[in-house]
C-alpha cells in the first residue's frame, strides 16, 4: 500500500509532544511490513535539523492558491531516521513557519489551514496518489475536507482518508476568513450542523469536526478513550458528532518505538540493560542523580515528564513533589509549560526549592535528558485530568519504571493496578492505579508504590521486571490501521 502522513510534527525532528512520536513510530512500522510510506510536514525554522539526512530542494515550483491569489512554497526532501520525508516551505510575508516556535502564534488556525491546502496541492502537483491519507488532530483537519469538496474534482477521488485524534482539547475553531482562504467557497454550505459548523458555537468553524465528518475512517488513540470521548465530555463537544459516524470511529492504542525506547540500545543512557540484567539500571540511577546534583544514597526516585497543563492534573503533580519528599523519596520533573501562569508557578516552585538535594524540576524541552530519567528513576507519575493514551506510563514500563497512574483514557488499557486489579492475574499487574481526583487518592497509590520499595525491594523490582516484559511496541496497533486502511480502501 502507499500511504502518505499528513501532520504537523514528527519525532524526533520536530517534537512538540506525544504526536510526533506517534507520527514516526507508525510510519516505520508501515515500512517494515512493505508499504510504501512518505511524510509531509511543515518546513518550521526551530526543528532539528540535525535529524535531517540528505534534505534538498526537490520541488521548486509548489503554487497554492490562497485567498484568490498563490503563494509559492517550495518543497524539501530529506530523510528522518530513514523516513522519506517532505517539509513544506511558503514563501510569503506571514512567514507562516519561521516563528521559532511549532504551536502558539494568534493565526494558527490559518498556518495549519494553509499548511493542509498546500500539502494537498503538492500531491496533486507532483502527481503523487497514495491509497491512504493519513493525518492528525485539528491541525489537519481541513485535509479530508478539501479532499473531498475540491480535489476530487481534480483527479484525487481514489484517494481515502484515515484521521486520528490525538486530543480532543484543541479542534481549530475559526471564522468564515479560512473558508474564503482555502477555496472552500459556499459559506451558507459548510456552516451547516452536518458539516463544519461548531456544534456549540453558531458562529465558528471547527476543523476536527470537519475531519471527523469527511474522513473515511476516524480512530483515536485508545479503545478506553474512544468510548469515554463518544460518552462523556472528555470529547469536548464532539460526542454527538462521533455517535453519529460511530460505524467508522475506533480506539488504536498507540505503541511505542522499540528502536528509540528501549533500555538494550538507548544511546542516550550510560548503562544499557535488559530485564535480565535489571541491576545496570542502579548504575542509571546513579548517573541521573549526579547529572542532577541529587543527593546519591538509597531513595526511590519518583519522576514526572510532559506537558505541564490542565490536562495533565498539575495540581497533582506540583502535590507529588512534596509528598514524595514527605515519604523519603526523590523527585524528578521535566516539563514545560505554554500557559504562563503554570510556567510561573513552577518557576517559582523551582527556585523554592533549589537547595533541595532530593528534588529536581527542570522545566524545558529536554529529548536527551528524558531518557536518562526512564532510565535513572524508579517510579513514573501520569495524574492525568484526561489521558487519550499516554506515552509516559508505556515508555517507563519498558525502562523498568513503575508506573503510578489515574485510571482514565488510555492508561487504564495500559498499567493494571499491584493490588486491587480485578481483571489482570497478578503475576501480570504492572504498577498502581488510583481514580479520584483529589490528593489522598493519589497518596494512597504513591504510599503502595513507595512502601512497597521500602519494604520488600525485592517485589518492588520483580513489578517493575513484570512492566518491562509487556509488548507495546508498533506490532499490534501496525496491524489494527493496515486493517482500517484496507477496509477503507475496499468500502468506500
Ligand atoms: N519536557 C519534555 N522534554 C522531553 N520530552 C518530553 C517533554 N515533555 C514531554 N516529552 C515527551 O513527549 C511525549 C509525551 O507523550 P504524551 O503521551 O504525554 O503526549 P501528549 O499529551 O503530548 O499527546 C497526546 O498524543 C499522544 C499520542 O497519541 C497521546 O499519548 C496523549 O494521550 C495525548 O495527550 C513523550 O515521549 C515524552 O517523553
Amino acid at each position: 500500500m502507499y500511504i502518505v502522513q499528513i501532520a504537523s510534527e514528527c519525532a524526533p525532528v520536530i517534537k512538540a509532544g506525544g504526536l510526533g512520536d506517534v507520527v514516526y513510530g507508525l510510519s516505520r512500522e508501515l515500512e517494515i511490513r512493505g508499504n510504501t510510506v512518505e511524510l509531509i510536514l511543515p518546513k518550521y525554522d526551530c526543528m532539528r535539523y540535525d535529524h535531517i539526512w540528505g534534505l534538498h530542494n526537490a520541488y521548486t515550483n509548489l503554487s497554492v492558491p490562497w485567498y484568490g491569489a498563490a503563494i509559492h512554497c517550495s518543497v524539501y526532501c530529506g530523510w528522518v531516521h530513514g523516513r522519506v520525508c517532505f517539509f513544506i516551505e511558503p514563501h510569503s510575508q506571514e512567514n507562516f513557519f519561521n516563528r521559532g516556535c511549532y504551536y502558539g502564534c494568534d493565526d494558527d488556525n490559518m498556518r495549519f489551514a494553509f499548511f493542509s491546502k498546500a500539502a494537498l496541492e503538492f500531491l496533486l502537483q507532483s502527481n503523487k496518489r497514495p491509497d491512504i491519507i493519513h493525518c492528525h488532530d485539528w491541525q489537519t483537519g481541513l485535509v479530508p475536507v478539501m479532499l473531498n469538496e475540491i480535489y476530487k474534482y481534480h483527479g484525487m477521488e481514489h484517494q481515502r482518508v484515515c484521521y486520528t485524534i490525538h486530543n480532543f482539547k484543541h479542534q481549530g475553531i475559526d471564522g468564515v476568513n479560512t473558508l474564503l482562504a482555502t477555496g472552500l467557497n459556499q459559506e451558507a454550505y459548510y456552516f451547516q450542523y452536518d458539516k463544519l459548523r461548531d456544534n456549540f458555537n453558531p458562529f465558528a468553524l471547527n476543523f476536527m469536526k470537519g475531519g471527523i465528518v469527511y474522513s473515511n475512517a476516524v480512530t483515536t488513540v485508545s479503545p478506553n478513550h474512544a468510548w469515554e470521548a463518544r460518552t462523556t465530555d472528555v470529547g469536548s463537544g464532539l460526542g454527538h458528532t462521533l455517535h453519529l459516524h460511530q460505524d467508522k470511529f475506533s480506539g488504536v492504542l498507540n505503541g511505542i518505538d522499540y528502536d528509540f525506547w528501549n533500555p538494550e540500545i538507548d544511546r542516550y543512557i550510560p548503562f544499557n540493560y535488559t530485564h535480565d540484567d535489571f541491576e545496570q539500571k542502579l548504575y542509571n540511577k546513579k548517573a541521573l542523580q549526579e547529572r542532577l546534583m541529587l543527593r546519591s544514597g538509597d531513595k526511590p526516585i519518583i519522576a514526572y515528564i510532559g506537558r505541564l497543563d490542565h490536562q495533565k492534573g498539575v495540581h497533582l503533580v506540583h502535590h507529588a513533589i512534596y509528598h514524595a519528599l514527605n515519604k523519603g523519596a526523590q523527585f524528578v520533573l521535566l516539563g514545560s509549560a505554554t500557559e504562563p501562569g503554570i510556567n510561573a508557578h513552577f518557576q517559582h516552585e523551582k527556585q523554592f526549592l533549589n537547595s533541595n538535594p532530593d528534588v529536581h524540576l527542570e522545566l524545558g524541552f529536554n529529548e536527551e535528558l528524558s531518557h536518562l530519567i526512564y532510565a535513572g528513576a524508579d517510579m513514573i507519575i501520569v495524574p492525568s485530568n484526561y489521558e487519550p493514551c499516554g506515552l509516559t506510563q508505556m515508555i517507563g514500563l519498558k525502562y523498568g519504571t513503575v508506573p503510578i497512574v489515574r485510571g482514565v483514557g488510555g492508561l487504564v488499557n495500559t498499567v493494571f493496578d499491584r493490588d486491587y486489579d480485578q481483571n489482570v492475574p497478578p503475576e501480570q499487574r504492572n504498577g498502581y492505579v488510583f481514580y479520584h481526583t483529589d490528593e489522598r487518592a493519589f497518596e494512597s497509590a504513591m504510599d503502595r508504590a513507595i512502601d512497597l520499595w521500602y519494604q520488600h525491594l525485592e517485589e518492588f523490582r520483580n513489578l517493575a521486571v513484570v512492566g518491562m516484559k509487556y509488548d507495546y511496541s508498533w506490532n499490534v496497533p501496525g496491524t489494527e490501521y493496515l486493517k482500517i486502511y484496507d477496509w477503507i480502501k475496499h468500502k468506500w
